[in-house]
């Protein structure tokens, strides 16, 4: 909000003078469901914070609606992002913006929430087009795998764009943070412990709480992984297994998960896995995620219908990245005969391909706590 002590003069000087302190400008590359939610939430901020601002600028993938408009220009007018977060206002200063490099063109602060499969395509539109001191920050839960091995999002951001890239992941459906239902978040760094905590600043409300820990691979694995076992969570709901087989479906995923992170980064840490991107995150995914939800209707259909079909008719646009998650994952246990040690990945990525039927997750996780035991057996 403008400074004014009355007078033409002296309310023109005090902008100038406003508008040299803002000197952090955010911009969102990404509008989907998160990506719109987490622009409002910023948003919210940066207009109460003197450093940055008021302007938010969101990267919007063009589309043209049923109506015949452009996503963009209802965003604009109506300050709503009726496709992937219906009836919810995002603020006024949000600007949706269908240009890649006039989005980020002067922004400081970089917050990549795209689908995973995207953003190695944006980076290197974006090459040479982001200021050299901007800092950015991935919400995207995802990996590419690369000839040399798996690859984090985060770690692309900084190889293609030469800067350092924190990660904020967490129990965060989006849709109910749009409602500002409480929820936590963790943010996870390398070295820029300054960077991590101006992250926190801006994505702090009373509704949403983060927490800041030292351990960027571990967070980002925890929020990638994940999205494999609420696959598996949503094919024992569709057959109708119950809670009991729901709960050790989460629990051996758990550890699939933090086995698999600290055999590729030993570095991860235990205690990461107790952070909301940890458990807390595997509970919410599993009880009412998009992963979940797709998965239970491909079960029920006995893998007649595939997650490409059932993903465009229930999802409407959005994105699931547990089945492409799952397929780069197995292709790391191949290359490393790991398959064995990890027999709820495997099956995941099996039942998603028609190799194995849909039954089998339960018939395979039977196995898994032994067989995940042994891989483990090397941190006890
Ligand atoms: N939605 C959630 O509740 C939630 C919560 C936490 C994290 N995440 C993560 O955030 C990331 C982004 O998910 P989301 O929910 O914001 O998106 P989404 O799945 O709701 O929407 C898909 C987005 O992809 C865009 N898109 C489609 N084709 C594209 C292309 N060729 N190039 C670039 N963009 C294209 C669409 O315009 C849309 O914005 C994902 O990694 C997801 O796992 C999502
Ligand atoms: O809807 P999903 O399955 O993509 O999960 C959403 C969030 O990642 C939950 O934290």
């Amino acid at each position: 909000m403008p400074l004014f002590l009355g007078g033409e003069q002296n309310h023109v000087k005090l902008n100038v003078i406003e508008n040299q302190m803002k000197q952090e400008k955010i911009a969102v590359i990404g509008s989907g469901n998160w990506g719109s939610v987490s622009a409002k939430l910023v948003a919210e901020n940066a207009l109460s914070c003197p450093y940055y601002h008021d302007e938010v600028r969101m990267w919007v993938y063009e589309e043209i609606l049923p109506s015949g408009e452009k996503l963009t220009d209802v965003i604009n007018n109506t300050h709503e992002n009726v496709k992937y977060l219906p009836n919810i206002n995002l603020g006024l200063n949000v600007v949706a913006d269908p240009e890649l490099h006039n989005a980020v063109k002067d922004a400081t602060m970089l917050i990549f929430v795209t689908p995973h499969q995207f953003v190695e395509g944006i980076c290197k539109r974006l090459q040479g087009n982001v200021r050299h001191d901007a800092k950015a920050i991935s919400l995207i839960k995802g990996m590419e795998v690369k000839k040399d091995g798996p690859c984090m999002i985060s770690s692309l951001i900084t190889e293609i764009l030469g800067i350092e890239c924190c990660v904020l992941m967490g129990a965060n459906i989006a849709n109910e943070i749009a409602l500002e239902k409480f929820s936590e978040a963790t943010i996870g760094y390398r070295d820029d412990k300054k960077a991590a905590e101006k992250w926190g600043e801006l994505f702090s409300k009373s509704y949403f709480h983060v927490n800041i820990v030292n351990d960027v691979e571990g967070v980002e694995l925890c929020g990638t992984l994940k999205n494999i076992v609420a696959i598996a969570a949503g094919l024992v709901d569709g057959l109708q297994m119950g809670n009991n087989t729901k709960a050790a479906i989460m629990r051996i995923g758990l550890r699939e998960m933090r086995v698999f992170s600290k055999l590729i980064f030993p570095s991860v840490r235990d205690s990461t896995f107790f952070e909301s991107c940890g458990v807390a995150d595997v509970i919410t995914t599993c009880l009412g995620g998009r992963n979940r939800k797709v998965a239970e209707a491909f079960a029920r259909h006995d893998g007649q219908r595939s997650f490409d079909e059932l993903e465009a008719e229930l999802l409407q646009g959005q994105k699931l990245q547990g089945v492409s998650t799952a397929a780069e994952i197995f292709e790391v246990l191949k290359a490393r005969k790991w398959e064995e040690q990890f027999p709820l990945f495997t099956t995941v990525h099996k039942i998603a391909t028609g190799i194995l039927p849909v039954n089998a997750v339960v018939k395979y996780s039977e196995h898994a706590p032994r067989m995940v035991v042994e891989a483990a057996a090397q941190y006890y």
